[in-house]
């Protein structure tokens, strides 16, 4: 279980961090989400200890990172920035860290299987690639066989394979009951992989649910109809359904919420009005993403 309490940074006069509450709990993946520059990082930072919070505190099973004996084997963390030594081979670098944290030799051959790297165990770091450097530092972070993990934007640089990879071990981590935050900018990865959501925005939480709520919160289904008389259907719908909306998205196209399927093939047949498409579409989670985080996003392009 990881908590925070009004957790806060500040750089200055620029607050990285505002007032962040929030529990993550174990056997979920809990998805960590926010624009480039919410925070996210600097967050997980404060959590492992590695940055002193302005105000506010986290604990790691019940208490702050730093206070627990043998750190390694309570919480395995991956973050952004990669601290290994490029001259030692992977098996090496586990061999070390292993040793200076009390954990046995046995495990390196264990996590190297786990993270797909024993086939590469004794080539030099330096010439991994940045998807077997991201499977080094899950296998690091794994080493200690700990109940809470805390991954900063684990899928980055990953090949698909890799991505999923990642996906079905963090799914099976959580379903041993441990306690997985990962953070990611990616709205559609985490859908995939999270069960629960956290989204901060400027360094302020913004949503803190699951998956299927921020779709139902970003306004739910809507159905998409071609028919060459568009006119006369938005019509005939918003009469016998004055809750709907009927958006005409061209001339020969509607995008209608509030009416599903049938009922709109029903007032269309009635009318004899002919369909060449109706097609049911969820919101796109990366729609409801930034719904949710437009009015926060620190760069926005043209196009935001
Ligand atoms: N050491 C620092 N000194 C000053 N400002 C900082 C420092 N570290 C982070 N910040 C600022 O704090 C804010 C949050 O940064 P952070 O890296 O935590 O965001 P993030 O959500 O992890 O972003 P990204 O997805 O781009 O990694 C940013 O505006 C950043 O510029």
């Amino acid at each position: 279980m990881i908590r925070a309490h009004e957790l806060t940074k500040t750089y200055g006069t620029r607050t990285a961090v505002h007032e962040l509450t929030f529990t993550v709990r174990p056997g979920t993946v809990t998805g960590f989400l926010g624009p480039n520059g919410a925070g996210k990082s600097t967050t997980l930072r404060m959590v492992l200890g590695l940055d002193a919070p302005t105000r506010g505190h986290a604990t790691v099973g019940g208490r702050p990172y730093a206070a627990h004996p043998a750190p390694l084997t309570q919480v395995g963390a991956l973050l952004e920035a990669r601290a290994v030594h490029p001259g030692r081979t992977a098996r090496a670098h586990l061999h070390a860290l292993a040793l200076t944290h009390g954990l046995p030799r046995r495990r390196v051959a264990e996590v190297l299987e786990l993270a797909g790297l024993t086939g590469v165990a004794d080539r030099r770091v330096k010439g991994f690639s940045l998807g077997m450097g991201q499977r080094l530092g899950i296998a690091s972070a794994l080493l200690g066989d700990p109940e809470t993990l805390v991954l900063d934007e684990p899928v980055n640089g990953l090949d698909p394979e890799g991505v999923l990879w990642i996906r079905t071990l963090l799914r099976s981590l959580a379903a041993e009951g441990r306690t997985v935050l990962v953070s990611s900018h990616l709205m559609s990865e985490m859908a995939l992989t999270a069960d629960h959501l956290i989204v901060i925005g400027r360094g302020r939480l913004l949503a803190d649910t699951t998956v299927e709520d921020l779709v139902r919160r970003s306004g739910g289904r809507t159905v998409r109809v071609v028919t060459p008389r568009a006119a006369d259907l938005r019509r005939a719908l918003l009469a016998a359904h004055p809750h709907a909306s009927v958006a005409a998205e061209g001339p020969e196209e509607l995008d209608v919420r509030g009416v599903e399927a049938p009922g709109i093939g029903r007032a269309a047949a009635e009318l004899a009005i002919p369909l060449y498409e109706l097609t049911p579409r969820d919101p796109s989670l990366e729609q409801a993403f930034m719904d949710l985080t437009r009015d926060t996003v620190e760069y926005q392009g043209a196009t935001a």
